[in-house]
């Protein structure tokens, strides 16, 4: 059939309609579309997506086994949609029938990047290293890259933010677009990348998509300029002008990159797998899921309908688990964090499908019978990438020795550790992984400054609160529990301050969104459980904050690693209450470090005073808020109680016409005032300058000088504000910007606000800061 050899540069003829036959709802070629305002399906309801599809004709085919649905549909020879009817021809469609000679036609000048020209990287993808302005790899890359280009299995350690994800990326990339092309009616899945969180998948496929729509433009006839930063890569996300826009320029990927995870459509998901795909990245849960899944389908097909459906069905499912049993790269993807999310069995079950019969003779002997006739052979070539910032030195020995701990004289041995067990569950088939170890000593990014603060755990919101006000900028506040930041997140808005929740009980559409308004919205905070410590890479973090110690290392490490990211200037602040102490000095000595080597930070403690007070506000103003609202549910709860029932309620009850009811609604309106008194109060007080030790509020106004214009401009000639330039470097510099909403005080990095606790020993710390603040003389009169 000429269409669907027809080259994908033709110019098609738009008007000209073709029906196509369908046998699933699934294979129709549904479209993304933008929410209307109007339908109010804009919100937060939970729903991530609607799909629509135009020109379809229902009909019913009689069977011997009954009546079969199929779906007509009208649509222009549109190169992207999957011809079903080709498909079954083995002859591929149009949009798949790529030409083997595209990959060598690119060509790119080596020379413009000279220190990625050892690798020898396909030209497409230097280019687009060069578009992106990457113009030297990465240690962990370039150490990486000469063994994963050449077929070895590597595990590499690297710091946070140290680019990871291109060091298997690349590879993978340049391995699937180094083959020639066989004309296939699908693509068949290449690379698995299993990543932990859902975020954290999402993002290696943002950065990957990029990456491949990228690479095809630079094969468009016309060259063109392509964003990086707005290629928008998830069908699922795109709207509607957006996805007919792309079509022509960056659709049609030369690789094809699909994500797999919870909370977003599984259809759709499916929908795209069954298209076919070369790389696809997965949390454990979604993926195992969606292998059970249609072993399920099939099941109720078995029962409800004929034979031949079931066998289709049965077809299916080994197609999928086919291609992860013949996959050519598996990625474990911060591998250490899948146990922490309870990932275990679905990943245990995967790997199954990658384990060849030697290996798992090794890790199961007792099962070698029953295993012997089961599905083909997985693929003997599969190459392995594990990469972490995090992974024991133990665990790399093991993983080099590839054994497991031989039992003892009385055949007893070492427990291994749930990690250990999966890592060597992990068929690699180079008999001598590289192992790449580029950890920092005692975990810490050179780029990272470290600092903690000790207070009382009850006044750690007044820390926090003041840090923020103190130093302006983009942080990520972690805590360890969901209900602590459903507490502070409307604490610190009631205070003024942007912040955002990000936690696992939030709708996947709701975690997304807060990521992305964290992403825009300058000095903004985002109030985050762990899930947020690894992988996510949000650029411009300027400050991490340990609301709560962290329950180990590792996850103090990765926390740390959402700022300083590559070679990028990073801070972070550990806040510590008398009774984590403990647990602190513990952290610190699995690093081999000492707590007592973090510098502290300097605290005004007027300002601190004067910020205890607006937060008590707001605490008792968030209790009130609560009080009404538990009032108003207890009604609504009461209402919706008696209809379900069918119980008339006493209008007196609801209408709180008689004495109790009278009661209720009284004390409602008494709480409303109190809220709206103290609501008022707060807002007085937060319009209230904050002015530190030494400035007076007292000025003279007559005279030559404008004494108060010269303190707001940083210019000053006074005693006190001589000394006050000096200490906080203003003196010096004419560029030195007087804090906003902190009279009297410059506004610092707070990097450079650091107290040593040994303060002989730490170099790095400002030693103007330990100034006895009682000789300011002040200007006050
Ligand atoms: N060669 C390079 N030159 C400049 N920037 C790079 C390079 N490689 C990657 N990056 C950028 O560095 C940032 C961090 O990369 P990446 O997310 O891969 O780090 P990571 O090591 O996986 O971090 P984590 O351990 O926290 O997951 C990304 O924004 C990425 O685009």
């Amino acid at each position: 059939m000429s269409k669907r050899k027809a080259h994908p540069r033709r110019p098609l003829d738009a008007t000209k309609k073709i029906k196509v036959q369908h046998g699933s709802l699934d294979k129709l070629p549904w479209k993304s579309v933008a929410r209307p305002v109007e339908t109010v399906l804009d919100g937060d309801d939970g729903i991530l997506e609607l799909e629509e599809v135009d020109n379809v004709e229902v009909v019913y085919e009689e069977k011997d086994g009954g009546k079969v649905i199929k779906f007509n549909v009208l649509q222009p020879p549109d190169i992207t949609a999957i011809d079903e009817s080709s498909a079954a021809d083995g002859e591929p469609p149009a949009s798949l029938t790529e030409d083997p000679q595209q990959s060598t036609t690119a060509s790119f000048d080596a020379a413009l990047l000279p220190k990625w020209r050892p690798f020898s990287l396909q030209p497409q993808l230097l280019q687009v290293l060069h578009m992106k302005s990457f113009t030297t790899p990465t240690p962990i890359q370039s150490r990486a890259l000469p063994f994963a280009l050449s077929n070895r299995d590597v595990v590499g350690v690297a710091e946070t933010g140290s680019g990871k994800t291109l060091a298997y990326g690349l590879p993978i990339l340049h391995r699937i677009l180094s083959q020639p092309r066989r004309p296939s009616s699908k693509r068949s899945l290449q690379a698995l990348i299993l990543a932990p969180t859902r975020e954290l998948a999402l993002q290696v496929s943002d950065h990957l998509s990029a990456f491949s729509r990228a690479v095809s433009a630079t094969l468009k006839d016309e060259p063109q300029e392509v964003d990086l930063s707005k290629v928008e890569v998830h069908a699922s996300t795109k709207c509607k002008g957006q996805e007919s826009k792309n079509r022509n320029t960056l659709d049609l990927p030369l690789v094809s990159v699909a994500v797999l995870v919870g909370g977003m459509s599984a259809q759709k998901q499916r929908r795209i797998l069954n298209r076919g795909v070369d790389v696809l990245i997965a949390t454990p849960g979604r993926l195992w899921d969606t292998l059970e899944e249609v072993r399920s389908v099939e099941a109720w097909y078995c029962v409800r309908e004929n034979k031949i459906l079931c066998s289709l069905f049965f077809d299916q499912d080994e197609i999928l688990a086919q291609e992860v049993r013949n996959l050519k790269v598996l990625v474990l993807d911060e591998a250490d964090r899948m146990i922490e999310a309870g990932h275990f069995a679905e990943m245990d079950n995967i790997l199954r499908l990658t384990v060849r019969q030697s290996k798992q003779d090794e890790i199961e002997p007792e099962l070698k019978a029953q295993e012997s006739n089961a599905s083909p052979p997985p693929n003997d070539n599969m190459q392995t990438f594990v990469f972490s910032a995090t992974l024991s030195k133990d665990l790399q020995r093991n993983l080099k020795r590839r054994s497991r701990p031989k039992p003892g004289k009385n055949g007893n041995s070492k427990p291994l550790s749930t990690l250990d067990d999966l890592l060597l569950r992990l068929d690699f088939r180079d008999p001598t992984p590289e192992i790449i170890d580029l950890s920092p000593d005692g975990g810490a990014v050179s780029t990272l400054q470290e600092s903690k603060v000790e207070c009382l755990a009850s006044e750690k919101d007044a820390h926090l609160y003041y840090f923020l006000l103190r130093y302006p900028g983009r942080s990520l506040v972690f805590l360890s529990a969901i209900d602590g930041i459903r507490r502070l997140a409307p604490l610190l808005e009631l205070l003024d301050l942007h912040a955002f929740p990000l936690h696992s009980q939030l709708e996947q559409r709701q975690r997304l969104k807060n990521l992305d308004r964290f992403k825009l919205t300058p000095n903004s905070i985002l109030l985050a459980t762990d899930i947020a410590a690894r992988g996510l890479d949000i650029p411009a973090i300027d400050h991490v904050i340990h609301y709560q110690v962290p329950r180990s290392a590792d996850v103090f490490i990765h926390r740390n690693g959402r700022t300083a990211r590559a070679m990028h200037n990073g801070f972070s602040l550990l806040m510590c209450s008398p009774d984590e102490r403990r647990t602190v000095r513990a952290l610190f000595s699995s690093l081999g470090r000492q707590d007592t080597d973090i510098p502290d930070i300097t605290i005004e403690l007027t300002l601190l005073d004067h910020l205890k007070e607006r937060v008590r506000l707001a605490r008792q103003i968030d209790v009130q808020h609560h009080r009404a609202k538990k009032q108003n549910h207890e009604r609504r709860w009461l209402k919706e109680a008696a209809e379900a029932m069918e119980i008339e309620l006493d209008s007196d009850i609801m209408s709180g016409s008689d004495d109790e009811g009278r009661a209720t609604k009284h004390e409602r309106k008494r709480i409303n005032g109190q809220t709206a008194v103290l609501r008022a109060e707060l807002k007085e007080m937060l319009s209230r300058p904050l002015i530190a030790r030494g400035v007076s509020t007292r000025y003279i106004t007559s005279g030559s000088r404008p004494i108060a214009d010269d303190i707001l401009g940083g210019k000053g000639s006074s005693r006190w504000f001589m000394r006050r330039r000096e200490k906080n470097n203003i003196g010096s510099n004419p560029d030195c910007i007087v804090h906003e909403t902190m009279l009297g005080l410059a506004r610092t990095d707070a990097r450079s606000d650091l107290v040593s606790v040994h303060r002989s020993r730490n170099a790095t710390v400002d030693t103007k800061q330990e100034e006895d603040p009682e000789e300011w003389a002040g200007i006050g009169f």
